[in-house]
């Protein structure tokens, strides 16, 4: 996942592979709800780990069920509808709804004692047609801040006083949660008698209800649907648990590389985890984005996706069947002809922030033309490719909107795309932005390059290190591969001199050398990142570094790590040869001085002895070698900029190099 502060996403140009797919959201906490009001044990493959499943899966533990990981499963031993006696918690639900509204309706009928809170945007999240239902059947609720939204605190019900004869009624136009909450909820009081919910106004969202009555089905409660204007819990209804249940991938999490596959000129993509038979509504996107122009097959699990009309073409659509995955058609919008309307999109003002205010803010910011109603927004996109602009987008700790963004990246000026927090997709696809960029494709000068060239203990690496931290790019130690080359050549008892050239070349051409993504550096199976650091295997490097053959050998290695979203690379030649095209090449240096007291500093917390002088006069020599040979010299590249960090503390380095970098973009806010 992206912890960064923004992931600049370079102008991509084509798709073409697999993805698989995350568990879905909405099925994870429902079957997480019914597992736990279930009697035994259920074990549950393929369950979404995010921010919202983790908040259901604690609070579900505070209410006494037991959680147990078994490899890739969790077996889930549910309270049997009765919570233990004297149960108090206060539950802590973040900005997850599909935990808030059902865990609020089971609890209050339950027993017990709670809270329910959650994130600022929770409490501004409506609850109020949810608690009026409940409190017909005599549930003890109050709002311990605004009335109608969280936190609340839950009591035990006085059922006496309720008239569960009488039918429940629930509005069904706000949120289709609260009918959700109530149908998952009512079976803990059908022991005795039917009971009956009537929704009051328009059952927005009903695929989401779909999915409500076919999962309590799976745990034993058959729903009676009357017209989606009435439902009946029959009586005598009992969760059991089914002992074993599967996730479905995520459907709205499919609309972005169904849109992609759209999008991008390419092979297509194929999406694994859902497909055409999933219980999920928002799979019906597959026809909104066929009507645009996207060509797609489809099998029981598996999606394939490839462009078909480009441009696409602009539709005018109710959306009230894919309230979620609609976003992804307002950015689809911005590559179709004419003007396209998402209609019957109201729900999107109370979701995990104003949706359709959040829309048509960023999607003016990238030149497109929008028109925005109390339940429409209307689409234009830029007229000509000069008029798409590049913007920051703020993701307004929506995950939606982030990921929905980054298909603003494939735009004809190929501008890049910053997307602000990218950490927010944590709430349904952590790994989202490594999923798309696996599948995209794009020419390898759009991908930036920061070059860290300088002498030996300037700092390059713990800059490079940093640098690329703070953008979520990836990191090529240069002086790695140099180092591992000469402690080969030494383990292979090959005089590191110019006579065997060709022999240490040809030796390196076959190591099989690999960076992990935690930074280890292996040799086959050899963690070999401590015995390339000792100052011998410096110098070694340093000399087999001056072999033209041996720099020839690892050319198309370093060039391999120009990989999407961006790259630091540090070294003694990236900006004058490996990446002469880069961005930023800073040349880092300090006085030798203050080199020599770093490194030795550096040694000695290592554990390893050294001695001032001594390192000194070899950093010296080694400055002087790598300066004065013929090929790929240290010396700074004409564009470079230069850093003399002797003064500086790590953070001032750090905080030029961002600065020069920031300079270089052309995003405005
Ligand atoms: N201002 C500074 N900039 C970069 N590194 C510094 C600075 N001050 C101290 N150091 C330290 O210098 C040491 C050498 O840095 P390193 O990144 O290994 O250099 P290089 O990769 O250029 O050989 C490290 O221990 C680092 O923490
Ligand atoms: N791009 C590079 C990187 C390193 N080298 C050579 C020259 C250096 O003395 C050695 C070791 O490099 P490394 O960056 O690991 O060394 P320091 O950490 O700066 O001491 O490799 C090179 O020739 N070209």
């Amino acid at each position: 996942m992206f912890q960064t502060e923004f992931l600049d996403i370079p102008a991509l140009a084509s798709a073409g592979g697999e993805v698989r797919l995350p568990g879905s959201k909405s099925i994870s906490n429902r079957v997480l709800l019914l597992a736990a009001l279930s009697e035994g044990t259920t074990q549950v493959h393929d369950l979404l780990d995010s921010d919202d499943t983790r908040v259901m899966l604690t609070a579900l533990e505070q209410i006494g069920c037991r959680l147990e990981r078994e490899g890739d499963s969790l077996r889930i031993t549910g309270i049997g509808g009765a919570l233990p006696p004297g149960t108090a918690a206060e539950l802590f639900l973040g900005n997850a709804g599909t935990a808030m509204r059902p865990l609020t309706a089971a609890l209050a009928l339950l027993g017990g004692e709670f809270t329910l809170s959650g994130v600022p945007r929770m409490h501004e999240r409506p609850i109020g047609d949810l608690v009026d239902g409940l409190r017909q059947l005599g549930c003890s609720i109050d709002y311990l801040g605004n009335d109608g939204y969280p936190p609340l605190r839950i009591a035990p019900a006085d059922f006496r006083a309720a008239a569960v004869q009488a039918p429940i009624q629930v509005r069904g136009d706000v949120s289709s949660q609260f009918l959700t909450s109530l149908l998952m909820a009512l079976p803990l009081r059908a022991a005795a008698q039917d009971i009956t919910i009537e929704v009051v106004g328009e059952l927005i969202s009903k695929p989401y209800i779909h999915i409500t009555l076919e999962l309590l089905a799976r745990f034993g409660i058959a729903v009676r649907n009357d017209n989606w204007q009435r439902f009946q819990i029959p009586a005598g209804s009992r969760y059991r648990s089914p002992g074993e249940i599967h996730v479905e991938a995520d459907a709205s999490s499919a609309s972005y590389f169904i849109a992609l596959g759209a999008i991008a000129a390419g092979p297509g993509v194929r999406i694994l985890g859902v497909g055409a038979q999933s219980i999920q509504g928002d799979i019906r996107f597959v026809e909104a984005a066929q009507a645009m122009g996207a060509e797609i097959e489809s099998g029981p699990n598996w999606l394939q996706v490839r462009r078909g009309r480009w441009p696409l073409q602009a539709i005018d659509l109710d959306c009230n069947h894919i309230p979620d995955a609609a976003m992804t058609l307002g950015v689809m919008a911005l590559y179709a002809e004419g003007t396209t309307t998402l209609r019957n999109i109201a729900s999107w003002r109370v979701k995990e922030t104003d949706r359709i205010a959040a829309m048509a803010c960023e999607l003016r910011k990238l030149g497109a033309s929008v028109e925005e109603g109390a339940d429409y927004l209307r689409v234009t996109p830029p007229a000509r490719p000069a008029d798409w602009r590049a913007a920051s987008i703020h993701t307004y700790d929506d995950h939606r909107v982030a990921m929905c963004f980054s298909l603003a990246a494939f735009n004809p000026q190929q501008l890049p795309v910053r997307i602000e927090d990218p950490k927010c997709v944590a709430k349904t696809f952590p790994d989202y932005f490594e999923a798309l960029f696996s599948v995209c494709e794009t020419p390898r000068e759009r991908i930036p390059v920061i070059c860290i060239d300088g002498p030996t203990a300037s700092g390059k690496g713990t800059i490079a290190a940093e640098v690329a931290q703070r953008l979520g790019y990836g990191i090529l130690d240069s002086g790695a591969l140099y180092r591992i080359a000469g402690l080969a050549a030494h383990r292979a008892g090959i005089a590191i001199d110019p006579v065997h050239e060709e022999e240490i070349a040809a030796l390196v051409r076959t190591l099989p050398i690999r960076f992990t993504a935690t930074q280890q550096i292996l040799l086959g199976d050899e963690d070999i990142g401590h015995a390339i650091r000792s100052e011998t295997a410096g110098m070694d490097a340093s000399r087999v570094s001056a072999l033209p053959a041996v720099r020839a050998a690892l050319v198309s290695l370093q060039l391999n790590f120009q990989r999407l979203p961006g790259l630091v690379a540090d070294g003694r030649d990236m900006g004058t040869v490996i990446f002469p095209a880069a961005p930023l090449k800073v040349y880092l240096i300090a006085s030798a001085e203050c080199r020599a007291a770093r490194r030795y500093k550096q040694l000695i917390s290592k554990g390893i002895s050294a001695n001032i002088t001594a390192l000194r006069a070899d950093l010296e020599a080694r400055d002087a070698r790598d300066m004065l040979r013929s090929v790929a010299p240290l010396k700074p590249a004409p564009d470079a900029l230069s850093l003399d960090s002797s003064e500086l503390s790590i953070e001032q380095v750090v905080e030029q190099v961002l600065h020069w970098w920031q300079q270089r973009q052309p995003f405005k806010g």
